[in-house]
């Protein structure tokens, strides 16, 4: 295989791994007993990567979690004064990490179930809490040996191998630690990954595109938590001794800090950052008191202040700026490979007869306080046919829409979708029942490939889970779903540009990407929200031809326009409002000489 054809994590993993194979053989005990730690942080920090810098929720819980399953495995291994239900797994290693497991995953699924769904500050806030009041627990409980801790942990057996040296625990942490690397990088490029990466800044997206938001968050915060728990089980054996104060909220924020100056937001960031942080600290002690002359805990202070710089000139951490100047930015992120060999389509949805009652709104009425911004609105939409929703600013267009979406509901009236009522679903269920949408103010995930950003409208139509993802047991389906996005995107003209950033496209593309993302999901109802809007000649008439093929297909789409060449050279019947009213509806000829539409919204053309 040549080196060129390799991606750059596979690059990058053809240099770590001999080197960190060969680093024992060559440097002196301390350092390796170092380098054990490094990676003990590096497989937490790894957690904090995925839970903060990827999936944007803030945690200083992190070393709390490491507590729980170091306390954990150091309880079983002690094995003294075990209760008769844990007596089966004293003594053993392994049921310490099991113990540690289930315990740190509880713990974090409850915690999870309680903040995750709040917006805000309450994820941190609620980490911080627990952080400080587990950091109590562990000093306050006798049998956790109070605030001097467990002490006496026996070496680490596994398999009949003695690891009671440094350097043959090394080999177990780092492998481990590559492991971890390895299955979040096989999740984030897989569907699971795609709904955890959108988290930043695209809940409401990706909730219209039927990925379920508190989901995604909560396997997240699980993956997470248990690198902390796998953390804590090799603490527990690298020190042989357990004690509160390295599982304080310090200690949480120590991880975060690593996370930081390694970058965040790109999974090495993790390993950098816990490199750096831990030789910068023990720098810092070697060193300050030389150069200060007196001694004290000056560390803290220039540590201090050397994070707000670095934060400060390098916003992406080490892993970022190495990105950035190495000139492989986009290449750190997961990337799509293109698929290998043709794949089998994915099932389509069997598509209403032609002239179905797609959507019948009836009555509907939608009230903020004392303003009515759509007062009793009623109209039909059939398959293969193009409604236009037009009206002057402030007129209810986007208030309407929002109800047909399902993002809010009706005050009073009813919608139905293929015969069912759905004023009060939620916008997920209406994205897995065939109804997609883009939006006024475009929302792509900027730094993901367009390919990507397509391949999330196609949510619903894969169902492997995270397990599969992480084990790369889902990369036919997987393939499946990036085919589709690959085919969506050429039909709509953006073939040439699906492993750009999406935010380096221009608007109009911009766009153009929201209609193959919402074409990804299979829809037989498109809701567009002014789809031309910045498109160029050419591109508003390649448009108008894509949006004729889909509705000769077969498919509904209502569309909120402002550009009335562009509306009527195009749809088959027009729905005008005015100040939250209906005042005219039909073909496009009708409404251009209607005298109530001409004076409300051309200002009373003569
Ligand atoms: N969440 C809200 N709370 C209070 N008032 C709102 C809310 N959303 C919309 N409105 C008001 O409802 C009216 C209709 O607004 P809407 O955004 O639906 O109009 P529009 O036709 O989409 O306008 P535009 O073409 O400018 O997007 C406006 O007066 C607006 O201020």
């Amino acid at each position: 295989m040549r080196i060129a054809s390799l991606s750059p994590h596979a690059r990058i993993f053809l240099v770590l791994v001999p080197l960190l194979a060969l680093l024992p053989l060559v440097l002196p005990t301390y350092q390796v007993t170092l380098a054990n730690n490094i990676g003990i942080f590096a497989l937490a920090t790894l957690g904090i990567v995925l839970l903060t810098g990827i999936g944007g929720m803030t945690s200083f819980g992190q070393a709390a979690f490491v507590g729980i399953s170091a306390y954990s495995t150091a309880y079983l291994a002690i094995g003294t004064d075990l209760p008769a239900q844990l007596g089966w797994l004293g003594g053993s290693p392994w049921g310490g990490l099991l113990l540690g497991m289930v315990l740190t995953l509880a713990v974090a699924a409850l915690l999870g179930a309680l903040t995750l769904r709040l917006s805000g500050h309450y994820l941190p806030l609620g980490t911080i809490a627990w952080g400080l009041s587990l950091f109590y627990l562990f000093g306050n409980l006798e049998f956790l040996g109070g605030h001097t801790g467990l002490s006496g942990m026996p070496a680490l057996r596994l398999f009949g191998i003695s690891l009671d040296r440094a350097e043959s625990l090394y080999y177990l942490i780092w492998a481990l630690v590559l492991l971890a690397v390895v299955v979040t990088l096989n999740l984030l490029d897989s569907r699971e990954g795609r709904a955890i990466r959108a988290l930043r800044g695209g809940q409401r997206m990706s909730e219209s595109m039927g990925v379920n938001t508190f989901r995604a968050k909560m396997v997240a915060f699980l993956v997470s938590a248990g690198f902390a728990a796998l953390a804590g089980w090799l603490y527990a054996y690298t020190q042989r001794f357990v004690s509160p104060a390295p599982f304080s909220l310090q200690a949480g924020i120590d991880f975060m800090f690593m996370a930081l100056i390694g970058g965040v937001g790109q999974v090495w960031g993790a390993l950098i950052g816990a490199t750096a942080v831990t030789f910068l600290k023990q720098w810092l002690q070697d060193w300050l008191p030389h150069i200060l002359g007196r001694t004290g805990n000056f560390e803290s202070i220039v540590f201090g202040l050397l994070i707000v710089v670095l934060m400060q000139r390098m916003p992406g951490g080490i892993a970022g700026w190495l990105a950035r100047h190495l000139g492989h930015a986009r290449k750190l992120a997961p990337s799509a490979q293109p698929a290998p060999t043709p794949v089998e389509p994915l099932p389509r949805r069997a598509l209403p007869a032609k002239g179905e009652a797609i959507l019948e709104v009836r009555g509907v009425t939608k009230r903020f306080g004392g303003l009515v911004a759509n007062n009793d609105i009623s109209f039909d939409v059939h398959a293969g046919e193009i409604l236009a929703v037009i009206g002057p600013n402030g007129a209810g267009k986007s208030t309407l829409f929002n109800q047909l979406s399902c993002v809010d509901r009706p005050t009073s009236g009813e919608i139905r979708f293929r015969g069912r009522r759905i004023d009060g679903r939620t916008a997920r269920e209406m994205a897995g029942a065939g109804l997609s949408r883009t939006f006024q103010h475009v929302k792509l995930l900027p730094t993901m490939s367009v390919l990507e950003n397509a391949a999330i409208g196609a949510h619903l139509r894969g169902g492997k889970g995270v397990a599969a993802a992480a084990l790369r047991l889902d990369r036919r389906e997987e393939a499946r779903l990036l085919d589709e996005a690959r085919r969506q995107l050429g039909r709509v003209g953006l073939g040439q540009h699906l492993h750009a950033e999406a935010g380096s496209l221009a608007l109009g593309q911009q766009r153009i990407l929201e209609i193959a993302r919402a074409l990804c999901a299979d829809p037989c109802l498109l809701l567009l929200d002014e789809p031309a809007a910045g498109l160029r000649h050419l591109e508003k008439q390649a448009l108008a031809e894509l949006l004729k093929r889909l509705r000769a297909e077969g498919m509904a789409i209502v569309l909120v326009e402002h550009d009335m060449d562009f509306v009527m050279g195009l749809v088959d019947r027009v729905f005008v409002m005015e100040f939250g009213e209906q005042i005219a509806e039909g073909v496009p000829e009708t409404i251009q000489t209607n005298p109530a539409v001409l004076e409300a919204y051309l200002g009373g053309v003569e």
